[in-house]
Parts: structure tokens; C-alpha cells; sequence
């Protein structure tokens, strides 16, 4: 039978956790989400009826501190999926050793077919109703799939609004100029850039000569492919999103591909390159692939058919179980999400520590802080690699788990 997204996320801590001979009754504590708060709501739609709509905040760990994590708009949202990126926030904030815990939320919904004001009205009531767990102390969203900056300060707002007090630390991924930080959005594929390097120069392929694709063109599949191009020199080859993809051999101009993005809403219509299908991205030739968009994109069925040496998981989940199998037998090096993708909730915490302080830094400051604790991390899970004889994605977890489990056994189990 097919492994709901939750227990794949299990499936894999698993794996470390027998690495590290963990006890199963302390796994256990590690394994379940610690509150899942569900709550149906109201919202007036622009023609004066009124729809009810099921949103979700769960609460994995906080062994280590406040919960952190960002929430998504999607029509296929459940609290199996919301489950299992909690698990991994927990694991994705102690790889990189922040002083959070994890959590994830999210509302079932297609934004797309909602007006700016219908969003807006969604996005208050909805907050508004998972206030009760929510706090600078207690626990900090922050965008994902489908939320924004925009979204992030009507959430700021709603929340100072209840509490009669201008909140800034309530959430993370605002405007800059509303408590936002610097380098945010572009934090996420900052740290994916990082590991691109890293892995090129593990996989023996000079950065700088490296052929990439991506897959997905959002926020992260973006900058990803962005700031490989711009900073290390790499050619981006082929680029997809949801409607379709483009190729180009020659390298894809990133920068007008995003302005394409941006006025068409898609890719496969850029005028510099072949049109593809949104399978086909899977199967082209290059140094490393990209998966930016959503969970199990990378599956027994597909797996067979990649041809790269290297995946970088920009996105939460992008390679099921079965998939990491297949591609291990094949050599490809696949650096796990949980260190791949944890710029953006890195440089969220430094807009935390930014708004709490309501202090700022400068773009500078947070673009080396960032790379230095991306190549930090990413050397630490090499180095255990190394000494377990694991793949990268088992290492990240023995690293997370060793902290997450000396929290908890630090502070001690009675209340
Ligand atoms: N935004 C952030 O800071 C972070 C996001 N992530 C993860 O990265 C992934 C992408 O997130 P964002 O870029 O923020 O979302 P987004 O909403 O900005 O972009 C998602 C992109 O994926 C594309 N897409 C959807 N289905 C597709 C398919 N079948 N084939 C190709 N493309 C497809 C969409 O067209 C869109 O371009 C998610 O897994 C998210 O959880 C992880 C860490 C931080
Ligand atoms: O920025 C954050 O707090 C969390 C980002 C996020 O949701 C993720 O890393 O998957």
C-alpha cells in the first residue's frame, strides 16, 4: 500500500533513528506531533455568500524552542501533509541548530480562483482562528506554496489587531518595509545556491561549468536558478512549473525567463528555448536537478529515467522513499531537504531576532551569515555521513535527532 506523506517523513527518520540505536519509546515522543489544530471557518465571498473552508496548524516539536514554519494555500492541503512538513521543520531548524522547534500550516484552497479581496478576508479569519496557538513565544508562520509577503502582513496585522499591540515577531517573510528582512526572498535559493556548489565540487563537475535543471518556478525554483546562474556561473538548461517546460542547451536567461513568469504566469511560452512537457524536465541530461515544486515528485516511476548526478531538494518531500532507493543504486548524490531548503527558515530567524531586537541589518550581513551557516551545516552532514557510512539525507537526521533528543532529555519528561 502507498505511504501517506506523514509516514514517508517517519520512514526516514526511522532510518537514522536505528542508526543511532534510539530507544522506541523516546522515537516515539520524536515521531508524533506534539498539537494539530484544525479549525473550519467562514469567509464572505465577493458576491455576498458565504463558503466554509478547513485550515490546519500543527505544532510538531519544541523541544528546542518556539515552533517555526511557514503555511500553504493548495486545493490538495490535509492534515496528513501538514503532519509530515511539520516533522520535517523540526529536523530542518535543528540541522541548521536555531533555536526552534518545528511546525507547519496550511488551508485547503485554490487561491488562484479566489479575488485579492476574497485572499484577504481568507487569510485574516483563518489566523484569527489559529491565534489561540500562535505567538513570538510560542510559535511563528512564515510563506510557502502560494503565500507571500502580502499574506504574511495581513497575518501581522490580524494578530496585533487581537492583541492591541503592533506584533512584529508574530511572523516571518513580511515586507521589508513592515519588520520584513532583508534577503528573505530570496533566502530559500540562497542556501540551495550553497549546496550546488558544495555538491558540484563533491560530484567532481566545476560549478562554473555546471549544467542545471529545474523543476517548479516559484519562489524557490526562482532564486535557485538565479543566483546559480549570477554567483556560481552555472548554465540553467531547463526550467518547468505547472503548466509546462522550456529548454535551452545553450543556458536559459534566468532573469528574462522570471519576467516571463511574472507577466504570463508560465514558462513553456519563453521565446528562447524548446517547449517540454512538465515530465519531460525529468529526463534531461545535465550535472544536477532541481526539484522546486511539490511533494513526490520523484517516484519509482520516474526515478529510472534521471539523468544527473546530483539533486539539490529545493522543495519539501520532492523524492519518495522508493526513488532515494533507485538513485542511490544509480550514484546520484541527493541532498536532502531538510539541509537544502533551510535558508529561507534561517534567514527568518534572523528577521526574528531583527523584530524582537527592532534592530536591522544590512543585506550583507545577512547574505554571509546565511552562506556561512549553510556551508556550516552542510559540512557537518557530510563529516557524519562520513562517519555512519549514510547517505546525506540520513546524516542530516542523525545530526537533528542528536539535538532534538538531548533537548528533550536535557529538560527532562515531568511537568
Ligand atoms: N518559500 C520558501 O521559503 C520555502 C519553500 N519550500 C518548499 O519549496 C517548494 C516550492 O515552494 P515555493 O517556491 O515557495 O512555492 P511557489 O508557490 O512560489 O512555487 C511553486 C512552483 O511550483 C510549480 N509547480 C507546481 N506543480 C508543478 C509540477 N507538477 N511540475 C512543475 N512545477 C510545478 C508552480 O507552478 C510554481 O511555479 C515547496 O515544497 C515548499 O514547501 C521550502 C523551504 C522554504
Ligand atoms: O521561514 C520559515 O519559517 C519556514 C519556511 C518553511 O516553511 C520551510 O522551510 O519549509
Amino acid at each position: 500500500m502507498k505511504m501517506s506523506l506523514y509516514e514517508t517523513a517517519v520512514s526516514q527518520f526511522n532510518k537514522a533513528a536505528k542508526v543511532l540505536g534510539i530507544p522506541d519509546d523516546y522515537a516515539e515522543i520524536l515521531r508524533r506531533p506534539k498539537r494539530s489544530l484544525i479549525v473550519e471557518f467562514p469567509v464572505q465571498m465577493d458576491d455576498g455568500s458565504v463558503r466554509v473552508f478547513t485550515g490546519f496548524r500543527v505544532q510538531h516539536n519544541t523541544a528546542r524552542g518556539p515552533a517555526k514554519g511557514g503555511i500553504r494555500y493548495h486545493a490538495n492541503t490535509n492534515l496528513d501533509e501538514v503532519k509530515a512538513l511539520a516533522f520535517w521543520m523540526t529536523w530542518k531548524t535543528a540541522v541548521m541548530n536555531l533555536p526552534y522547534g518545528g511546525a507547519k500550516g496550511g488551508i485547503r484552497v485554490d487561491p488562484k480562483k479566489l479575488s485579492w479581496k476574497e485572499l484577504e478576508r481568507l487569510s485574516r479569519r483563518y489566523f484569527s482562528e489559529i491565534q489561540i496557538i500562535i505567538g513570538p513565544q510560542n510559535d511563528i508562520p512564515a510563506p510557502d506554496v502560494n503565500t507571500n509577503s502580502d499574506v504574511m502582513a495581513w497575518y501581522m496585522d490580524t494578530y496585533s489587531m487581537n492583541v492591541g499591540y503592533t506584533s512584529l515577531g508574530v511572523v516571518t517573510g513580511k515586507p521589508v518595509d513592515l519588520g520584513g528582512s532583508k534577503g528573505r526572498e530570496e533566502a530559500t535559493g540562497r542556501g540551495v545556491k550553497v549546496c550546488v556548489g558544495r555538491a558540484c565540487k563533491d560530484i567532481g563537475v566545476d560549478p562554473s561549468k555546471a549544467t542545471i535543471v529545474v523543476q517548479g518556478f516559484g519562489n524557490v525554483g526562482q532564486y535557485s536558478a538565479l543566483l546559480s546562474q549570477k554567483e556560481l556561473g552555472s548554465r540553467v538548461i531547463a526550467v518547468s512549473d505547472s503548466k509546462g517546460g522550456i529548454f535551452n542547451p545553450q543556458g536559459l536567461d534566468i532573469k528574462a525567463l522570471i519576467e516571463h513568469k511574472s507577466k504570463y504566469g508560465r514558462v513553456d511560452t519563453f521565446s528562447d528555448g524548446k517547449k517540454i512537457s512538465r515530465e519531460d524536465i525529468f529526463s534531461i541530461k545535465a550535472d544536477v536537478l532541481i526539484p522546486a515544486a511539490l511533494e513526490n515528485s520523484i517516484t519509482a516511476e520516474n526515478a529510472n529515467l534521471i539523468n544527473v548526478k546530483a539533486i539539490i531538494e529545493g522543495a519539501n518531500g520532492p523524492v519518495t522513499p522508493e526513488a532515494d532507493e533507485i538513485l542511490r543504486s544509480k550514484g546520484v548524490l541527493v541532498v536532502p531537504d531538510i539541509l537544502a531548503n533551510a535558508g529561507g527558515v534561517t534567514v527568518s530567524y534572523f528577521e526574528w531576532v531583527q523584530d524582537l531586537q527592532a534592530f536591522f541589518w544590512k543585506i550583507e550581513q545577512i547574505r554571509e551569515s546565511l552562506e556561512m551557516m549553510m556551508n556550516e551545516a552542510y559540512t557537518e552532514t557530510k563529516e557524519i555521513a562520513k562517519k555512519y557510512d549514510v547517505e546525506m539525507r540520513t546524516a542530516a537526521y542523525i545530526l537533528a535527532i542528536n539535538r532534538v533528543l538531548y533537548a528533550i532529555q536535557k529538560r527532562g519528561l515531568y511537568p
